[in-house]
């Protein structure tokens, strides 16, 4: 299986090395060159089985040679196997031909998890064959970071750098960020919303120079080992509904587009997915941008699902690169006009193949709340506010087909919200319910480019 950039021009890789280099060269994506197809009595085949065994099944084909199947199954096992829950992804039933899929069983509480623990292993092994040392930076809104720091603290080849938003994450994802006391990680706060985080991120990896000195490395869904992590439980909760016997919808609470995008490759792959509907809050860039054709950044507004304020999606870009038929160079122009500041405006054709697969829609904050109220009193199903993103929009898009609402966090990241919403304060797990005695260690940090290089260079030595 081979790798090629979303712009075009950088080199093509195989798994492992697409998976170390993150943002490719020439500032784009990569994506597998071909999609796997899984043919029907293959997916049949997946009923019954455990989550590990499916997702072995399913992403076996992306990996090529670069890890055997014994490393795999190993790798899979290690990664699952501290989630809290058997099924590891369960479904509930929220009404008729509604369904929640909770993605928050792992070590975080967060879905984020399925697809860092597993990355987590992956990175271990190619390093402890390489014997290289690198660079982790990482720009969260919440979630990411958190998942990133359990995946590689405490590694002796490995420096992990987040850099989250100051004062625009919930209290539990800060602690969960700053309260780890492994010295090969850094919690960096810094002056300004997660786009600013993801474009220092993506700066510091189109800089060769600081790139090749520190073994940059990349974690977020840049890297496309994040997204194929993710495209696993689609399969394993449509299957449980009856595919591929049965078609099935899902509503995706989306923000940098990572998870919806595994969906869409679940779909190429064979999977019978009527429609994936885009959730998102008042941030509503991906929803304005399908609705209209025009992608138009329009600032951030802090919510009560920060995770979800996000206005530069950056997977996006791999969703545009298969609507415009592959084509490197409109994508890097669109890019290109993205960074100008104006936004852009997506082509008729390359609109209406987006809309062949992606429905959106939006939830207010006044929705969102009244969202986790109504479900807890008609089910007794506590959902963040991400999640309420999501089984709002589900509920303006249900129909025959069976539809899944993605629940990507658990609500005990977010009690405010839910306790404003329910009167109830969602209880952290009891391994973490010390969070907020633990001592937090944390460098606040300004949105400059230059300053953040010295810091990393300063505290790797590199
Ligand atoms: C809880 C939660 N829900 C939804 C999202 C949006 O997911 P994506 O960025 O893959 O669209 C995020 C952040 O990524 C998140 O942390
Ligand atoms: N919502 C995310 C933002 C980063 O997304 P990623 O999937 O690209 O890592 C978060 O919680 O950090």
């Amino acid at each position: 299986m081979r790798y090629v950039s979303t712009r075009g021009t950088a080199p093509v890789l195989n798994f492992e090395e697409a998976m170390l280099t993150g943002l490719a060269r020439d500032g784009g994506l990569y994506v597998p060159e071909m999609v796997p197809q899984m043919p029907a009595e293959e997916i049949a085949a997946l009923a019954g089985l455990r989550y590990e065994d499916a997702a072995l099944r399913i992403m076996r084909p992306y990996l090529g040679d670069s890890f055997s199947d014994a490393d795999l199954t190993g790798i899979i096992a290690r990664a699952y196997q501290g989630f809290g829950h058997a099924a590891r992804a369960p479904l509930v039933q929220l009404g008729p031909n509604h369904f929640l899929l909770e993605l928050f069983h792992g070590p975080t509480l967060a879905f984020k998890d399925f697809a860092m623990q597993l990355i987590g292993q992956l990175f271990q092994t190619a390093l402890a064959r390489s014997g290289q040392r690198i660079t982790i930076v990482g720009a969260t809104s919440g979630d990411t970071g958190s998942a990133a720091i359990e995946a590689f603290r405490g590694l002796a080849n490995v420096d992990v750098f987040i850099l989250f938003p100051h004062g625009r994450v919930s209290e539990v994802q800060r602690r969960q960020m700053t309260t780890p006391t492994e010295s090969n990680v850094h919690a960096l706060a810094l002056d300004g919303d997660f786009d600013d985080c993801q474009a220092r991120l993506k700066d510091m990896f189109n800089d060769f120079a600081f790139r090749d000195a520190v073994g940059l490395a990349g974690v977020n869904s840049i890297n496309w080992a994040r997204v194929l992590a993710q495209v696993v439980y689609y399969f394993t909760s449509a299957v449980s509904l009856g595919a591929p016997h049965r078609r099935i919808s899902f509503t995706v609470p989306t923000g940098n587009f990572g998870d919806i995008f595994a969906g869409s490759i679940a779909r190429r792959m064979g999977l019978p997915i009527e429609r994936l509907v885009v959730a998102t809050n008042h941030n509503d860039i991906l929803h304005r941008a399908l609705a209209s054709g025009a992608y138009t950044p329009a600032g951030v507004t802090p919510s009560m699902s920060p995770s979800m304020d996000i206005q530069v999606s950056s997977n996006f870009e791999r969703a545009l690169f298969d609507a415009y038929g592959r084509d490197g160079v409109a994508v890097a122009q669109l890019m290109q006009e993205l960074k100008s500041g104006a936004g852009f405006t997506i082509s008729q054709g390359a609109l209406e193949a987006l809309r062949e697969v992606f429905a959106s829609g939006r939830a207010s904050e006044q929705e969102t709340s009244a969202t986790i109220e109504a479900i807890h009193d008609a089910t007794g199903q506590v959902l963040c506010p991400h999640s309420a993103v999501g089984v709002k929009v589900a509920g303006d898009h249900l129909g025959p087909t069976p539809m899944i609402s993605l629940a990507t966090a658990h609500p005990a990241k977010f009690p405010d919200a839910v306790q404003a919403a329910t009167g109830q304060r969602p209880a952290l797990p009891p391994r973490m319910a010390d969070l907020f005695e633990r001592q937090e260690r944390v460098t606040r940090v300004p949105n400059d480019l230059h300053a953040l290089k010295a810091l990393i260079h300063e505290r790797t030595g590199r």
